[in-house]
């Protein structure tokens, strides 16, 4: 049995990053930048006033001292004339500051009496003037690759930037088989089951950028899975779920096998997921998923969300482990790498007694993936672990 840093290695090796499209702005939001994009502008584009107030020179400002107001400056409609001595410029938020001023007064400093401002409270020292390209000048970059987040879109149209190139979202197509499954508001026979983890992986998918499509239920005969490969055609990634394992009814490497897919492995050294198997389907990545819906989560989220990443065109790389304290004693562990299942707040993780891999309870209940990797000694309460956020 290979690891699953082999397994990932064996993976990345089927994959090739996506084309890109354009998309406007407001679409682009969880999208991954495919070309650098560089501000042709600088942002403010002039100095501006930081608050609501009154622009003089900073020489003049002092307790006491007495300004003529000659003029307004608002956000949108600028002073044009300079501003003297003993002038000031009536001045808002956002607004350009006129020539000649290099202190904006609060208002709430200022005395005013009709054209005349005096100023009665220490103004301090903090000129409240943004300068010219404050947030970015002209030449700055937003480098690709990288997942567009809401605060990016908000930059990018401050950049004045209305299309966005992005990489085409992958393609996955997600086949669940089993004789045992109906869709959830189905009405189940009395050996049957809801098919649930087909759900939770389009959720998981779709959150790092894909486009998932869940195809129809393959039934546990020949025939049946073909057509559900059949109808998967023109995905980049095929998905299926169950029928990995080796009992008399799990067919899908068979079937595979037989439409052409050149396996390139089967089987990893890790708990939950040893029935994991992967290879190349024409224009596509075949990844089958063990049923168990643990199984099948748990290698969503070590190999495929990898996968989807790299067919966004992100260097290849396993997810970033973070680390936390244990807050209870576990035994030591086996000969594969374990994923358990538990949860971490603040800084301190808890492993969960439960770790059957068909307890979706548990499995909600957890935001790690705590790792141990094969053959671990026993842990102590206090003693530093590597997790999965989930
Ligand atoms: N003799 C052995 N038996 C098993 C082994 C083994 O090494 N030797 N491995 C076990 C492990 S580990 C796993 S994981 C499972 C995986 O088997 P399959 O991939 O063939 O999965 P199925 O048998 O089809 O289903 C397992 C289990 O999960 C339920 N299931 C399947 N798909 C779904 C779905 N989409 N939604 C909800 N539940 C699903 C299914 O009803 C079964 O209960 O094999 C062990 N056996
Ligand atoms: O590996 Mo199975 O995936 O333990 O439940």
């Amino acid at each position: 049995m290979i690891t699953v840093e082999q397994a990932l290695e064996h993976l990345f090796s089927l994959v090739s990053p996506l084309g890109s499209e354009t998309v406007p702005l407001a679409q682009a939001s969880g999208r991954v930048l495919a070309a650098d994009v560089t501000a042709t502008r600088d942002q403010p584009p002039f100095a501006a006033s930081a608050m609501d107030g009154y622009g003089v020179r900073a020489a003049e400002v002092a307790v006491g001292a007495k300004f003529k107001i000659i003029g307004e400056s608002a956000a949108g409609h600028g002073f044009s004339g300079p501003v003297g001595p003993g002038e000031a410029v009536r001045i808002f938020t956002g607004a350009p500051v006129p020539e000649g001023v290099d202190f904006v007064l609060l208002q709430e400093d200022c005395d005013r009496f009709v054209n005349t401002i005096t100023i009665d409270s220490d103004p301090g020292s903090n000129a409240n003037i943004r300068p010219a390209g404050n947030d970015f000048a002209a030449g700055f970059t937003l480098n690709a690759p990288r997942l567009l987040s809401p605060n990016d879109i908000a930059l990018l149209a401050a950049m004045n930037v209305p299309l966005v190139q992005v990489t085409r979202r992958p393609d996955i197509a997600l086949i669940s088989t089993g004789d045992e499954l109906v869709m959830p508001g189905d009405t189940p026979g009395p050996d049957q089951i809801i098919v649930s983890n087909t759900f939770g992986l389009k959720a998981l998918f779709d959150s790092a950028g894909a486009k998932t499509r869940i195809l129809p239920i393959a039934k546990d005969h020949p025939a049946s899975i073909e057509t559900a490969f059949d109808l998967a055609q023109g995905a980049d990634l095929v998905i299926t779920i169950g029928g990995a394992s080796v009992g008399d009814h799990d067919l899908v490497s068979a079937v595979a096998q037989q439409l052409g897919m050149q396996q390139s492995f089967y089987k990893v050294k890790m708990r939950p997921g040893k029935p994991l198997m992967a290879g190349r389907m024409g224009d596509a990545v075949m990844i089958g998923l063990p049923g168990n819906p643990v199984s099948a989560v748990v290698c969503g989220n070590v190999f495929v969300l990898p996968v989807i990443a790299a067919l966004q065109g992100f260097a290849p790389a396993p997810r970033t482990r973070l680390s936390a304290t244990l807050t209870a004693a576990t035994p030591a562990n086996g000969p594969r790498e374990h994923y358990m299942r538990g949860r971490v707040d603040r800084g301190q993780i808890t492993v969960f007694d439960r770790q059957d891999s068909s307890l979706l309870t548990v499995l909600s209940e957890a935001n790690a993936l705590i790792l141990r990797p094969a053959d671990d000694p026993a842990r102590d309460v206090g003693d530093l672990v590597e997790y999965l956020p989930l």
